[in-house]
């Protein structure tokens, strides 16, 4: 039996290769695009930089991921940056640094072990610069347009597991932290730092679920406990099949934020890492979670701020602080 799984296998070996040739009576214009396919394009935007396979893709499964984006150049100098970061030989503001919640409450260690994850790292020039790549902003440019905020930035260290399996991240959606609006103008940009597989806990996504509704999230009930603001879909039950998504070294996926994906548990002694980005389209506009779906992120987002730095502010305000521009104008966000 062909598998779904099976074909979304060979569509991603056709991506691994150079996009075909376009030719000048295959352009890329959006109605030329959608006639090829026959299907309504809206997922992605009408410029020259994607192939129309895939333009095809994206729209599809709400993914498209780019062998070798990165230099391993460019990524040898963050890890640099991130080992410097967990020496504490410098010192970002607003950095976030996270443990694992198997560590939370044990004794700090100037070391990688300790930490699983750096988020907000705006303020670090050297980190900021992947957000800023050129060739990274030619794909982000094809979902957002070009006025382009960087919204949210995170180096993922994920620990070995300790056993209890709290190195998985839950499926889910990122949209479910965004207070922010049209869906379709947002996209995450996810870096592989070193080999990924199912080993070490690669990334796993539920093709084709970009195109569903934002769905209730919460704290999934696992034994062995979860990391803070974890949160993974409610009891969710899912007919669409999951794939791992094995990358190398630089290999970058672009993702839709309604895409449910997750990370599995990382059965290896190393650490591994990945660098991402979450943009929007500066043209995009703040929303009121009050009475939906999203109200407990935004209760809990908002209890941090007060806890941890004294600021009482709306979730939306606590986006716009750490919103940066990276290309074009700040119109809206
Ligand atoms: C803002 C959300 C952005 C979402 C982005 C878009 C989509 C991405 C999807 C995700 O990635 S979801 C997960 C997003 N991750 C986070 O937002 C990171 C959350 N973690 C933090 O903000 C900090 O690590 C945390 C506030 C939990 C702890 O940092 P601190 O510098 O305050 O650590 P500290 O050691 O002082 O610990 C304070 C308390 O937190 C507890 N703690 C620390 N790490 C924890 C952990 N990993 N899990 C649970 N609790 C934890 C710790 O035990 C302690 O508890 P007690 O108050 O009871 O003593
Ligand atoms: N029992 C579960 N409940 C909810 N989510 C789960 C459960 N088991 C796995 N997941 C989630 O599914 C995603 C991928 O899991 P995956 O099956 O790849 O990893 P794993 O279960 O850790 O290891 P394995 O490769 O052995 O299955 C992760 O987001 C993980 O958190
Ligand atoms: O495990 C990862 O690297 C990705 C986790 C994730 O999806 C997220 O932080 O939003
Ligand atoms: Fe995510
Ligand atoms: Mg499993």
């Amino acid at each position: 039996m062909f598998r779904a799984t099976d074909r979304l296998k060979v569509l991603l070996h056709h991506l691994d290769r150079p996009p075909a040739a376009v030719t000048a009576s295959s352009c890329t214009s959006a109605q030329a695009v959608s006639a090829h396919y026959r299907v309504p394009l809206r997922y992605t935007l009408d410029n020259d930089h994607l192939s129309p396979e895939q333009r095809h893709f994206y729209e599809e499964n709400g993914f498209l991921l780019i062998k070798n984006l990165v230099s391993a150049e460019d990524i040898d100098r963050f890890r640099e940056e991130f080992e410097r970061i967990c020496r504490r030989e410098v010192q970002v503001p607003g950095l976030v640094v996270m443990r694992d919640v198997t560590i939370a409450k044990s004794e700090f260690v100037p070391d990688q072990r300790a930490v699983s994850k750096l988020q907000d790292f705006q303020e670090d020039p050297e980190l900021f610069r992947y957000c800023k790549l050129p060739q990274i902003l030619k794909y982000v440019e094809c979902f957002t347009g070009p006025n382009i905020m960087a919204m949210h930035t995170m180096l993922i260290n994920k620990p070995p597991d300790a056993g209890k399996k709290t190195s998985r991240h839950p499926m889910h959606q990122d949209l479910h932290y965004f207070p922010f609006r049209p869906a379709d103008r947002i996209v995450c940009a996810w870096t592989a730092m070193e080999n990924v597989d199912r080993n070490n806990g690669c990334l796993v996504v539920q093709p084709g679920t970009h195109k569903e509704t934002l769905k209730e999230h919460d704290y999934p009930e696992w034994e062995g406990g979860v990391n803070k603001m974890y949160h993974g879909i409610r009891d969710y039950r899912s007919h669409h099949p999951r794939l791992h998504l094995v990358m190398e070294k630089g290999d970058t996926v672009f993702f839709h934020p309604l895409l449910i994906h997750g990370s599995g548990m990382n059965k290896t002694q190393g650490f591994r890492k990945a660098i991402s980005c979450h943009y929007a389209s500066a043209d995009c506009y703040y929303i009121d979670v009050t009475g939906t779906t999203q109200e407990n992120i935004g209760n809990e987002i908002k209890e941090l701020a007060l806890q941890k730095y004294d600021l009482d502010i709306k979730f939306q305000e606590s986006w716009a602080l750490r919103a940066c521009l990276v290309q074009g104008e700040r119109t809206s966000l």
